[in-house]
């Protein structure tokens, strides 16, 4: 009965119902530091929401400090790993929440980090597998976030290492992965063909060139979606930026497709935002271990 869950969350997961996702994951306050300054958390998730965001990525403590009314058409997504830019391995992910407490917040999904070819991988593949045994129980969509990061990865935009890590992630329980593009981009589609389950790309452009142009690639080489977070809720008008990658992944445009420059923005219903305005948010990550 339970197990009927994760199709009826997985469909959450895609305001618009195409199996398409645009998240922006907000666990930097773990890895790197704040993102804003505490005050402006609402306006920027109104920001996300309203230009028309899938789903965020938090900490299980920061949901507690979501208002409900504000992510009313915007998954929820509860992050279970953690380390910090501190740490003497940042690439050791530990879970710090588990599958019941993520349901009890009201969680949509929960997302489970793992660096192949780190000191620590053995750990974080035994988490990852204990993580979906529990998300099949409890009907709870698992993201697997996997990359090649650590002192065995001699390219990590290798497209055939990237095929070997979206296999991992599928045939340890996940039911999307999330990873790094493939250089040259067109190669992703090379890991695409490979992966049993949809294909999310990870963080903006390496080289920080146009993230609308970006996305339009990504999406052409059959990734089911983005997971873009510094870039936007760094961005002068999150809003907009959202706006504009959201109409890329789910069709309704590509590159030159932003709206103008006021953040107006259509949200799924067909209902817009209003515009909102050139809102900077200040941050201090530019990189990271997110
Ligand atoms: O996937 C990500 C973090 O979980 C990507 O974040 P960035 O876009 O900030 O690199």
């Amino acid at each position: 009965m339970l197990k009927a869950g994760k199709p009826l969350r997985l469909r959450r997961l895609s305001l618009a119902g195409d199996n398409r996702y645009l998240f922006v994951p907000l666990d930097h306050s773990v890895s790197d530091g704040p993102l804003v300054p505490a005050g402006q958390w609402d306006d920027l998730l109104r920001a996300l929401v309203d230009g028309g965001a899938d789903g965020i990525i938090v900490h299980k403590g920061r949901v507690r400090a979501l208002a409900p009314e504000i992510l009313k058409s915007c998954a929820l997504v509860v992050h279970l790993s953690a380390s910090t830019a501190c740490a003497a391995d940042v690439d050791a992910k530990v879970l710090v929440g588990d599958v019941e407490e993520a349901l009890r917040l009201g969680a949509d999904a929960v997302s489970v980090h793992v660096n192949i070819g780190s000191d620590t991988e053995g750990q974080q593949l035994a988490d990852l597998g204990a993580v979906a045994r529990s998300c099949d129980d409890w009907g709870m969509p698992l993201i697997a976030m996997i990359y090649p990061r650590g002192p065995r990865i001699e390219n990590p935009r290798d497209p055939a290492l990237l095929a070997h890590l979206v296999n991992v992630a599928a045939d340890l329980g996940a039911d999307m992965v999330k990873t790094s593009v493939a250089l040259p981009l067109d190669r992703m589609a090379e890991v695409v063909a490979h992966s049993p389950i949809p294909v999310l790309a990870a963080g903006g452009p390496p080289d920080g060139s146009d993230l609308i142009e970006y996305g339009t690639a990504v999406m052409a080489s059959g990734c089911q979606g983005l997971a873009v977070g510094r870039r936007i809720f760094s961005a002068p008008s999150p809003a907009s930026l959202v706006a504009g990658l959201a109409a890329v992944v789910h069709g309704r445009g590509g590159a030159g497709s932003t709206p103008g420059d006021n953040g107006q923005a259509t949200r799924p219903d067909g209902t817009t935002n209003g515009g909102m305005g050139m809102t900077h948010y200040s941050t201090t990550i530019v990189a990271g271990v997110a």
